[in-house]
């Protein structure tokens, strides 16, 4: 008897790597200014040359202008206009861009399927430590935004970074938060449990989060969450088999985007599919694709956008007539 376990094949664009914060664990910013800018055409170019190819997500993952900056419309607008490329060139976008206004919101869901914002750690001193110059980690900008999202009936992604200086009291006040949160609004697909890993270009020197903690982390997420979210883990930071498969049997089962680089830590190559499908299976456990968004919210989209996940939902159940459930 397989068990299942799914990620979602996916492609990372970059609007623009510069960030007005400066978290100490980043490997992904560059200075305000010190970045040229996605263009449209360039993205076009990209999208392009990945059709047919079996890549459903595209993760529109970007470095934030300050919310009073004279160049956050355009931030945005670019965003946005990204999303329609996507869309437009047939694929499915999951926007992740740091904390948004409520109109700045309300216009991106309508170009996303799905969108996420990590909580980090709800615990208030990480802005004296990691997050001193980060204004954009304050817990309940955060907080907020994951209130808003469910309002806006967005689905949505979120998740915790751990090992960057919090307790494992702070661990279960932001599984807390986040349980809390979903319980209004019943909107959160997923959580992420991410492991703090250490890069080439951080500020932070301090080793990453020790990752033989990972199950029991996992397992205490498990429990603090609704059963309707599901718990996510990167293939690519948890790099040994045994580990992997012990954090499934803990209660993880989505391995999230699996893309050509993580841009977020891209000193850590993603697993070749192939690879992992092998390891996994000699462990009784069965990897298969899936879509950026959760079936049970496709009613929350528009029109325009259901009739584009519903394609693809057609488009992988003829690759995999024996896997049900995508
Ligand atoms: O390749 C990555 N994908 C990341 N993703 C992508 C994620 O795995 C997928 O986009 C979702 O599972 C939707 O399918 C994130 C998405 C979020 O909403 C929030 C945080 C992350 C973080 C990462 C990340 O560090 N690396
Ligand atoms: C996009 C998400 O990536 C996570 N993130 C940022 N830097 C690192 C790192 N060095 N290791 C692991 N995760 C990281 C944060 O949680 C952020 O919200
Ligand atoms: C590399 S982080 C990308 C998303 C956003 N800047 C955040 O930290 O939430
Ligand atoms: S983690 Fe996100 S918010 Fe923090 S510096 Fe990096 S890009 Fe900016």
């Amino acid at each position: 008897m397989y068990r299942n376990v799914k990620y979602s094949p996916a492609y990372t664009l970059v609007p623009t790597y510069e960030c007005f914060n400066r978290c100490e664990y980043c490997n992904f910013r560059v200075d305000p200014s010190q970045d040229a800018w996605l263009t449209l055409e360039q993205a076009e170019a990209r999208l392009q040359a990945l059709r047919g190819q079996g890549i459903c997500e595209i993760l529109i993952l970007s470095g934030e202008v300050h919310p009073e900056s004279k160049r956050r419309d355009a931030w945005l607008e670019r965003i946005e206009g990204l999303c329609e490329l996507a869309i437009a060139l047939g694929f499915l976008p999951h926007t992740n861009v740091g904390p948004l206004k409520y109109e700045e919101m309300l216009r991106l869901k309508a170009v996303n399927v799905s969108m996420g914002l990590m909580v980090e750690q709800v615990s208030p001193e990480l802005m004296q430590t990691v997050h001193r110059h980060a204004p954009s980690k304050r817990p309940e900008l955060r907080l907020q935004q994951l209130e808003w999202a469910g309002e806006l009936q967005i689905p949505f992604t979120t998740g915790l970074l751990l090992g960057i200086g919090e307790t494992e009291g702070d661990r279960r006040d932001t599984l807390e938060a986040i349980a809390q949160i979903h319980q209004r609004w019943g909107h959160i697909q997923e959580v992420i449990i991410q492991p703090y890993s250490l890069g080439n270009s951080q500020i932070l020197n301090a080793p990453g989060f020790p990752l033989e903690q990972l199950p029991s982390a996992i397992a205490i997420a498990r429990r603090a969450l609704p059963d309707d979210i599901t718990l996510q883990i990167p293939p690519n930071l948890v790099r040994y088999p045994d580990l992997l498969v012990a954090c499934l049997e803990a209660g993880a089962r989505d391995l999230g985007g699996i893309c050509p680089r993580d841009e977020v830590n891209p000193d850590y190559p993603h697993p070749h599919l192939q690879a992992l499908q092998e390891v996994l299976s000699t462990c009784g456990w069965y990897l298969y694709p899936r879509l950026p968004v959760y079936p049970q919210y496709e009613g929350w989209l528009n029109p325009a956008l259901q009739s584009r996940v519903q394609q693809w939902r057609n488009a992988l159940s003829l690759l995999s007539p024996v896997q049900p459930n995508l």
